[in-house]
């Protein structure tokens, strides 16, 4: 069996001292075809793969272009894997138990066994079963929404909600043992002032930050999602690495590097 997902991840920050989640979120209007957005993709995670701990497909972006774009999406992750990065598969699922059994098996197992993926929990915490099931069977990992980076999140994440969700990502990585748990949870970086505060409600729960770059988060206000030695999260910037400058791939690897090195540079 291979490493599981949350000691993957930690391994490669410790080896390649880094913390930064490389986004890979193709837009067609970008390019000329959709062979044309498959190569670039390709390009970039190649480019940027040393400097990154993990890489994280939006899964909407593939799933736009059809039966092509699915198998767009499996050549990125079968590449990824290749190149030893942990594959984060955002794809937001959640549904009812049953449903959520389906959503499971397809992300979480057979080719993507030990792959990551992004779960909302908003149909209750029974309902997340499925998916921490299949994780810890096939060596993978959830992260669980649990204060999103946009503005209106508040709607319906205020009034205690994101800490009561908080509080179950802590519950189920306390039935497991390893240093960090195959239960993660997602907090905006756009929320600097409640990293600490998450990051002590969830101590063991890998943190995925999304945010940085294109929607303001700046790597100097980030260090509270870490724990001492600067393992426990990963900061995750899609356009603001693959569109650093048009579709120039060396642009995307020097915002690459330069993300993985301000984040180096606040570490506890
Ligand atoms: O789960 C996510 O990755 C996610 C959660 C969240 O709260 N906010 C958020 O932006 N994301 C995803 O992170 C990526 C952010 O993209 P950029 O804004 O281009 O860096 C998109 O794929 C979003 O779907």
């Amino acid at each position: 069996m291979t490493t599981p997902f949350a000691a993957a991840v930690t391994e490669r920050t410790r080896t390649l001292n880094t913390r930064l989640c490389v986004g890979l979120d193709p837009r067609l209007s970008h390019y000329r075809d959709p062979a044309h957005l498959r190569r670039h993709t390709l390009e970039v995670l190649e480019a940027t793969a040393p400097y990154a701990a993990a890489v994280k497909p939006q899964v909407a972006f593939y799933e736009a272009l059809g039966v092509q774009g699915m198998e767009i999406l499996e050549e990125v992750c079968a590449a990824a894997r290749t190149l030893g990065l942990p594959v984060v598969l955002d794809a937001k699922r959640g549904d009812i138990g049953s449903t959520a059994e389906a959503y499971a098996q397809a992300w979480l197992t057979g080719r993507h066994a030990g792959s990551s993926l992004t779960v909302n929990p908003f149909l209750g915490f029974g309902a997340l079963q499925p998916f921490v099931g299949a994780a810890r069977e096939h060596g993978g990992g959830v992260f669980v929404l649990v204060k999103t980076s946009n503005p209106d999140q508040a709607d319906l994440q205020g009034e205690g909600l994101s800490e009561r969700v908080a509080a179950e990502v802590a519950r189920l990585g306390a039935e497991e043992g390893g240093e960090y748990a195959s239960v993660g949870a997602v907090v905006g970086a756009t929320h600097p002032d409640d990293l600490p505060r998450f990051r002590s409600l969830m101590p063991r729960a890998l943190l995925l930050l999304p945010g940085l770059g294109a929607q303001g988060a700046q790597a100097r206000d980030l260090a509270g999602a870490f724990h001492p030695g600067g393992t426990g999260a990963l900061v995750s910037a899609s356009r603001g690495v693959q569109y650093a400058d048009g579709l120039d791939v060396a642009a995307a690897r020097a915002a690459a590097q330069g993300f993985r090195d301000e984040l180096n540079a606040v570490m506890p």
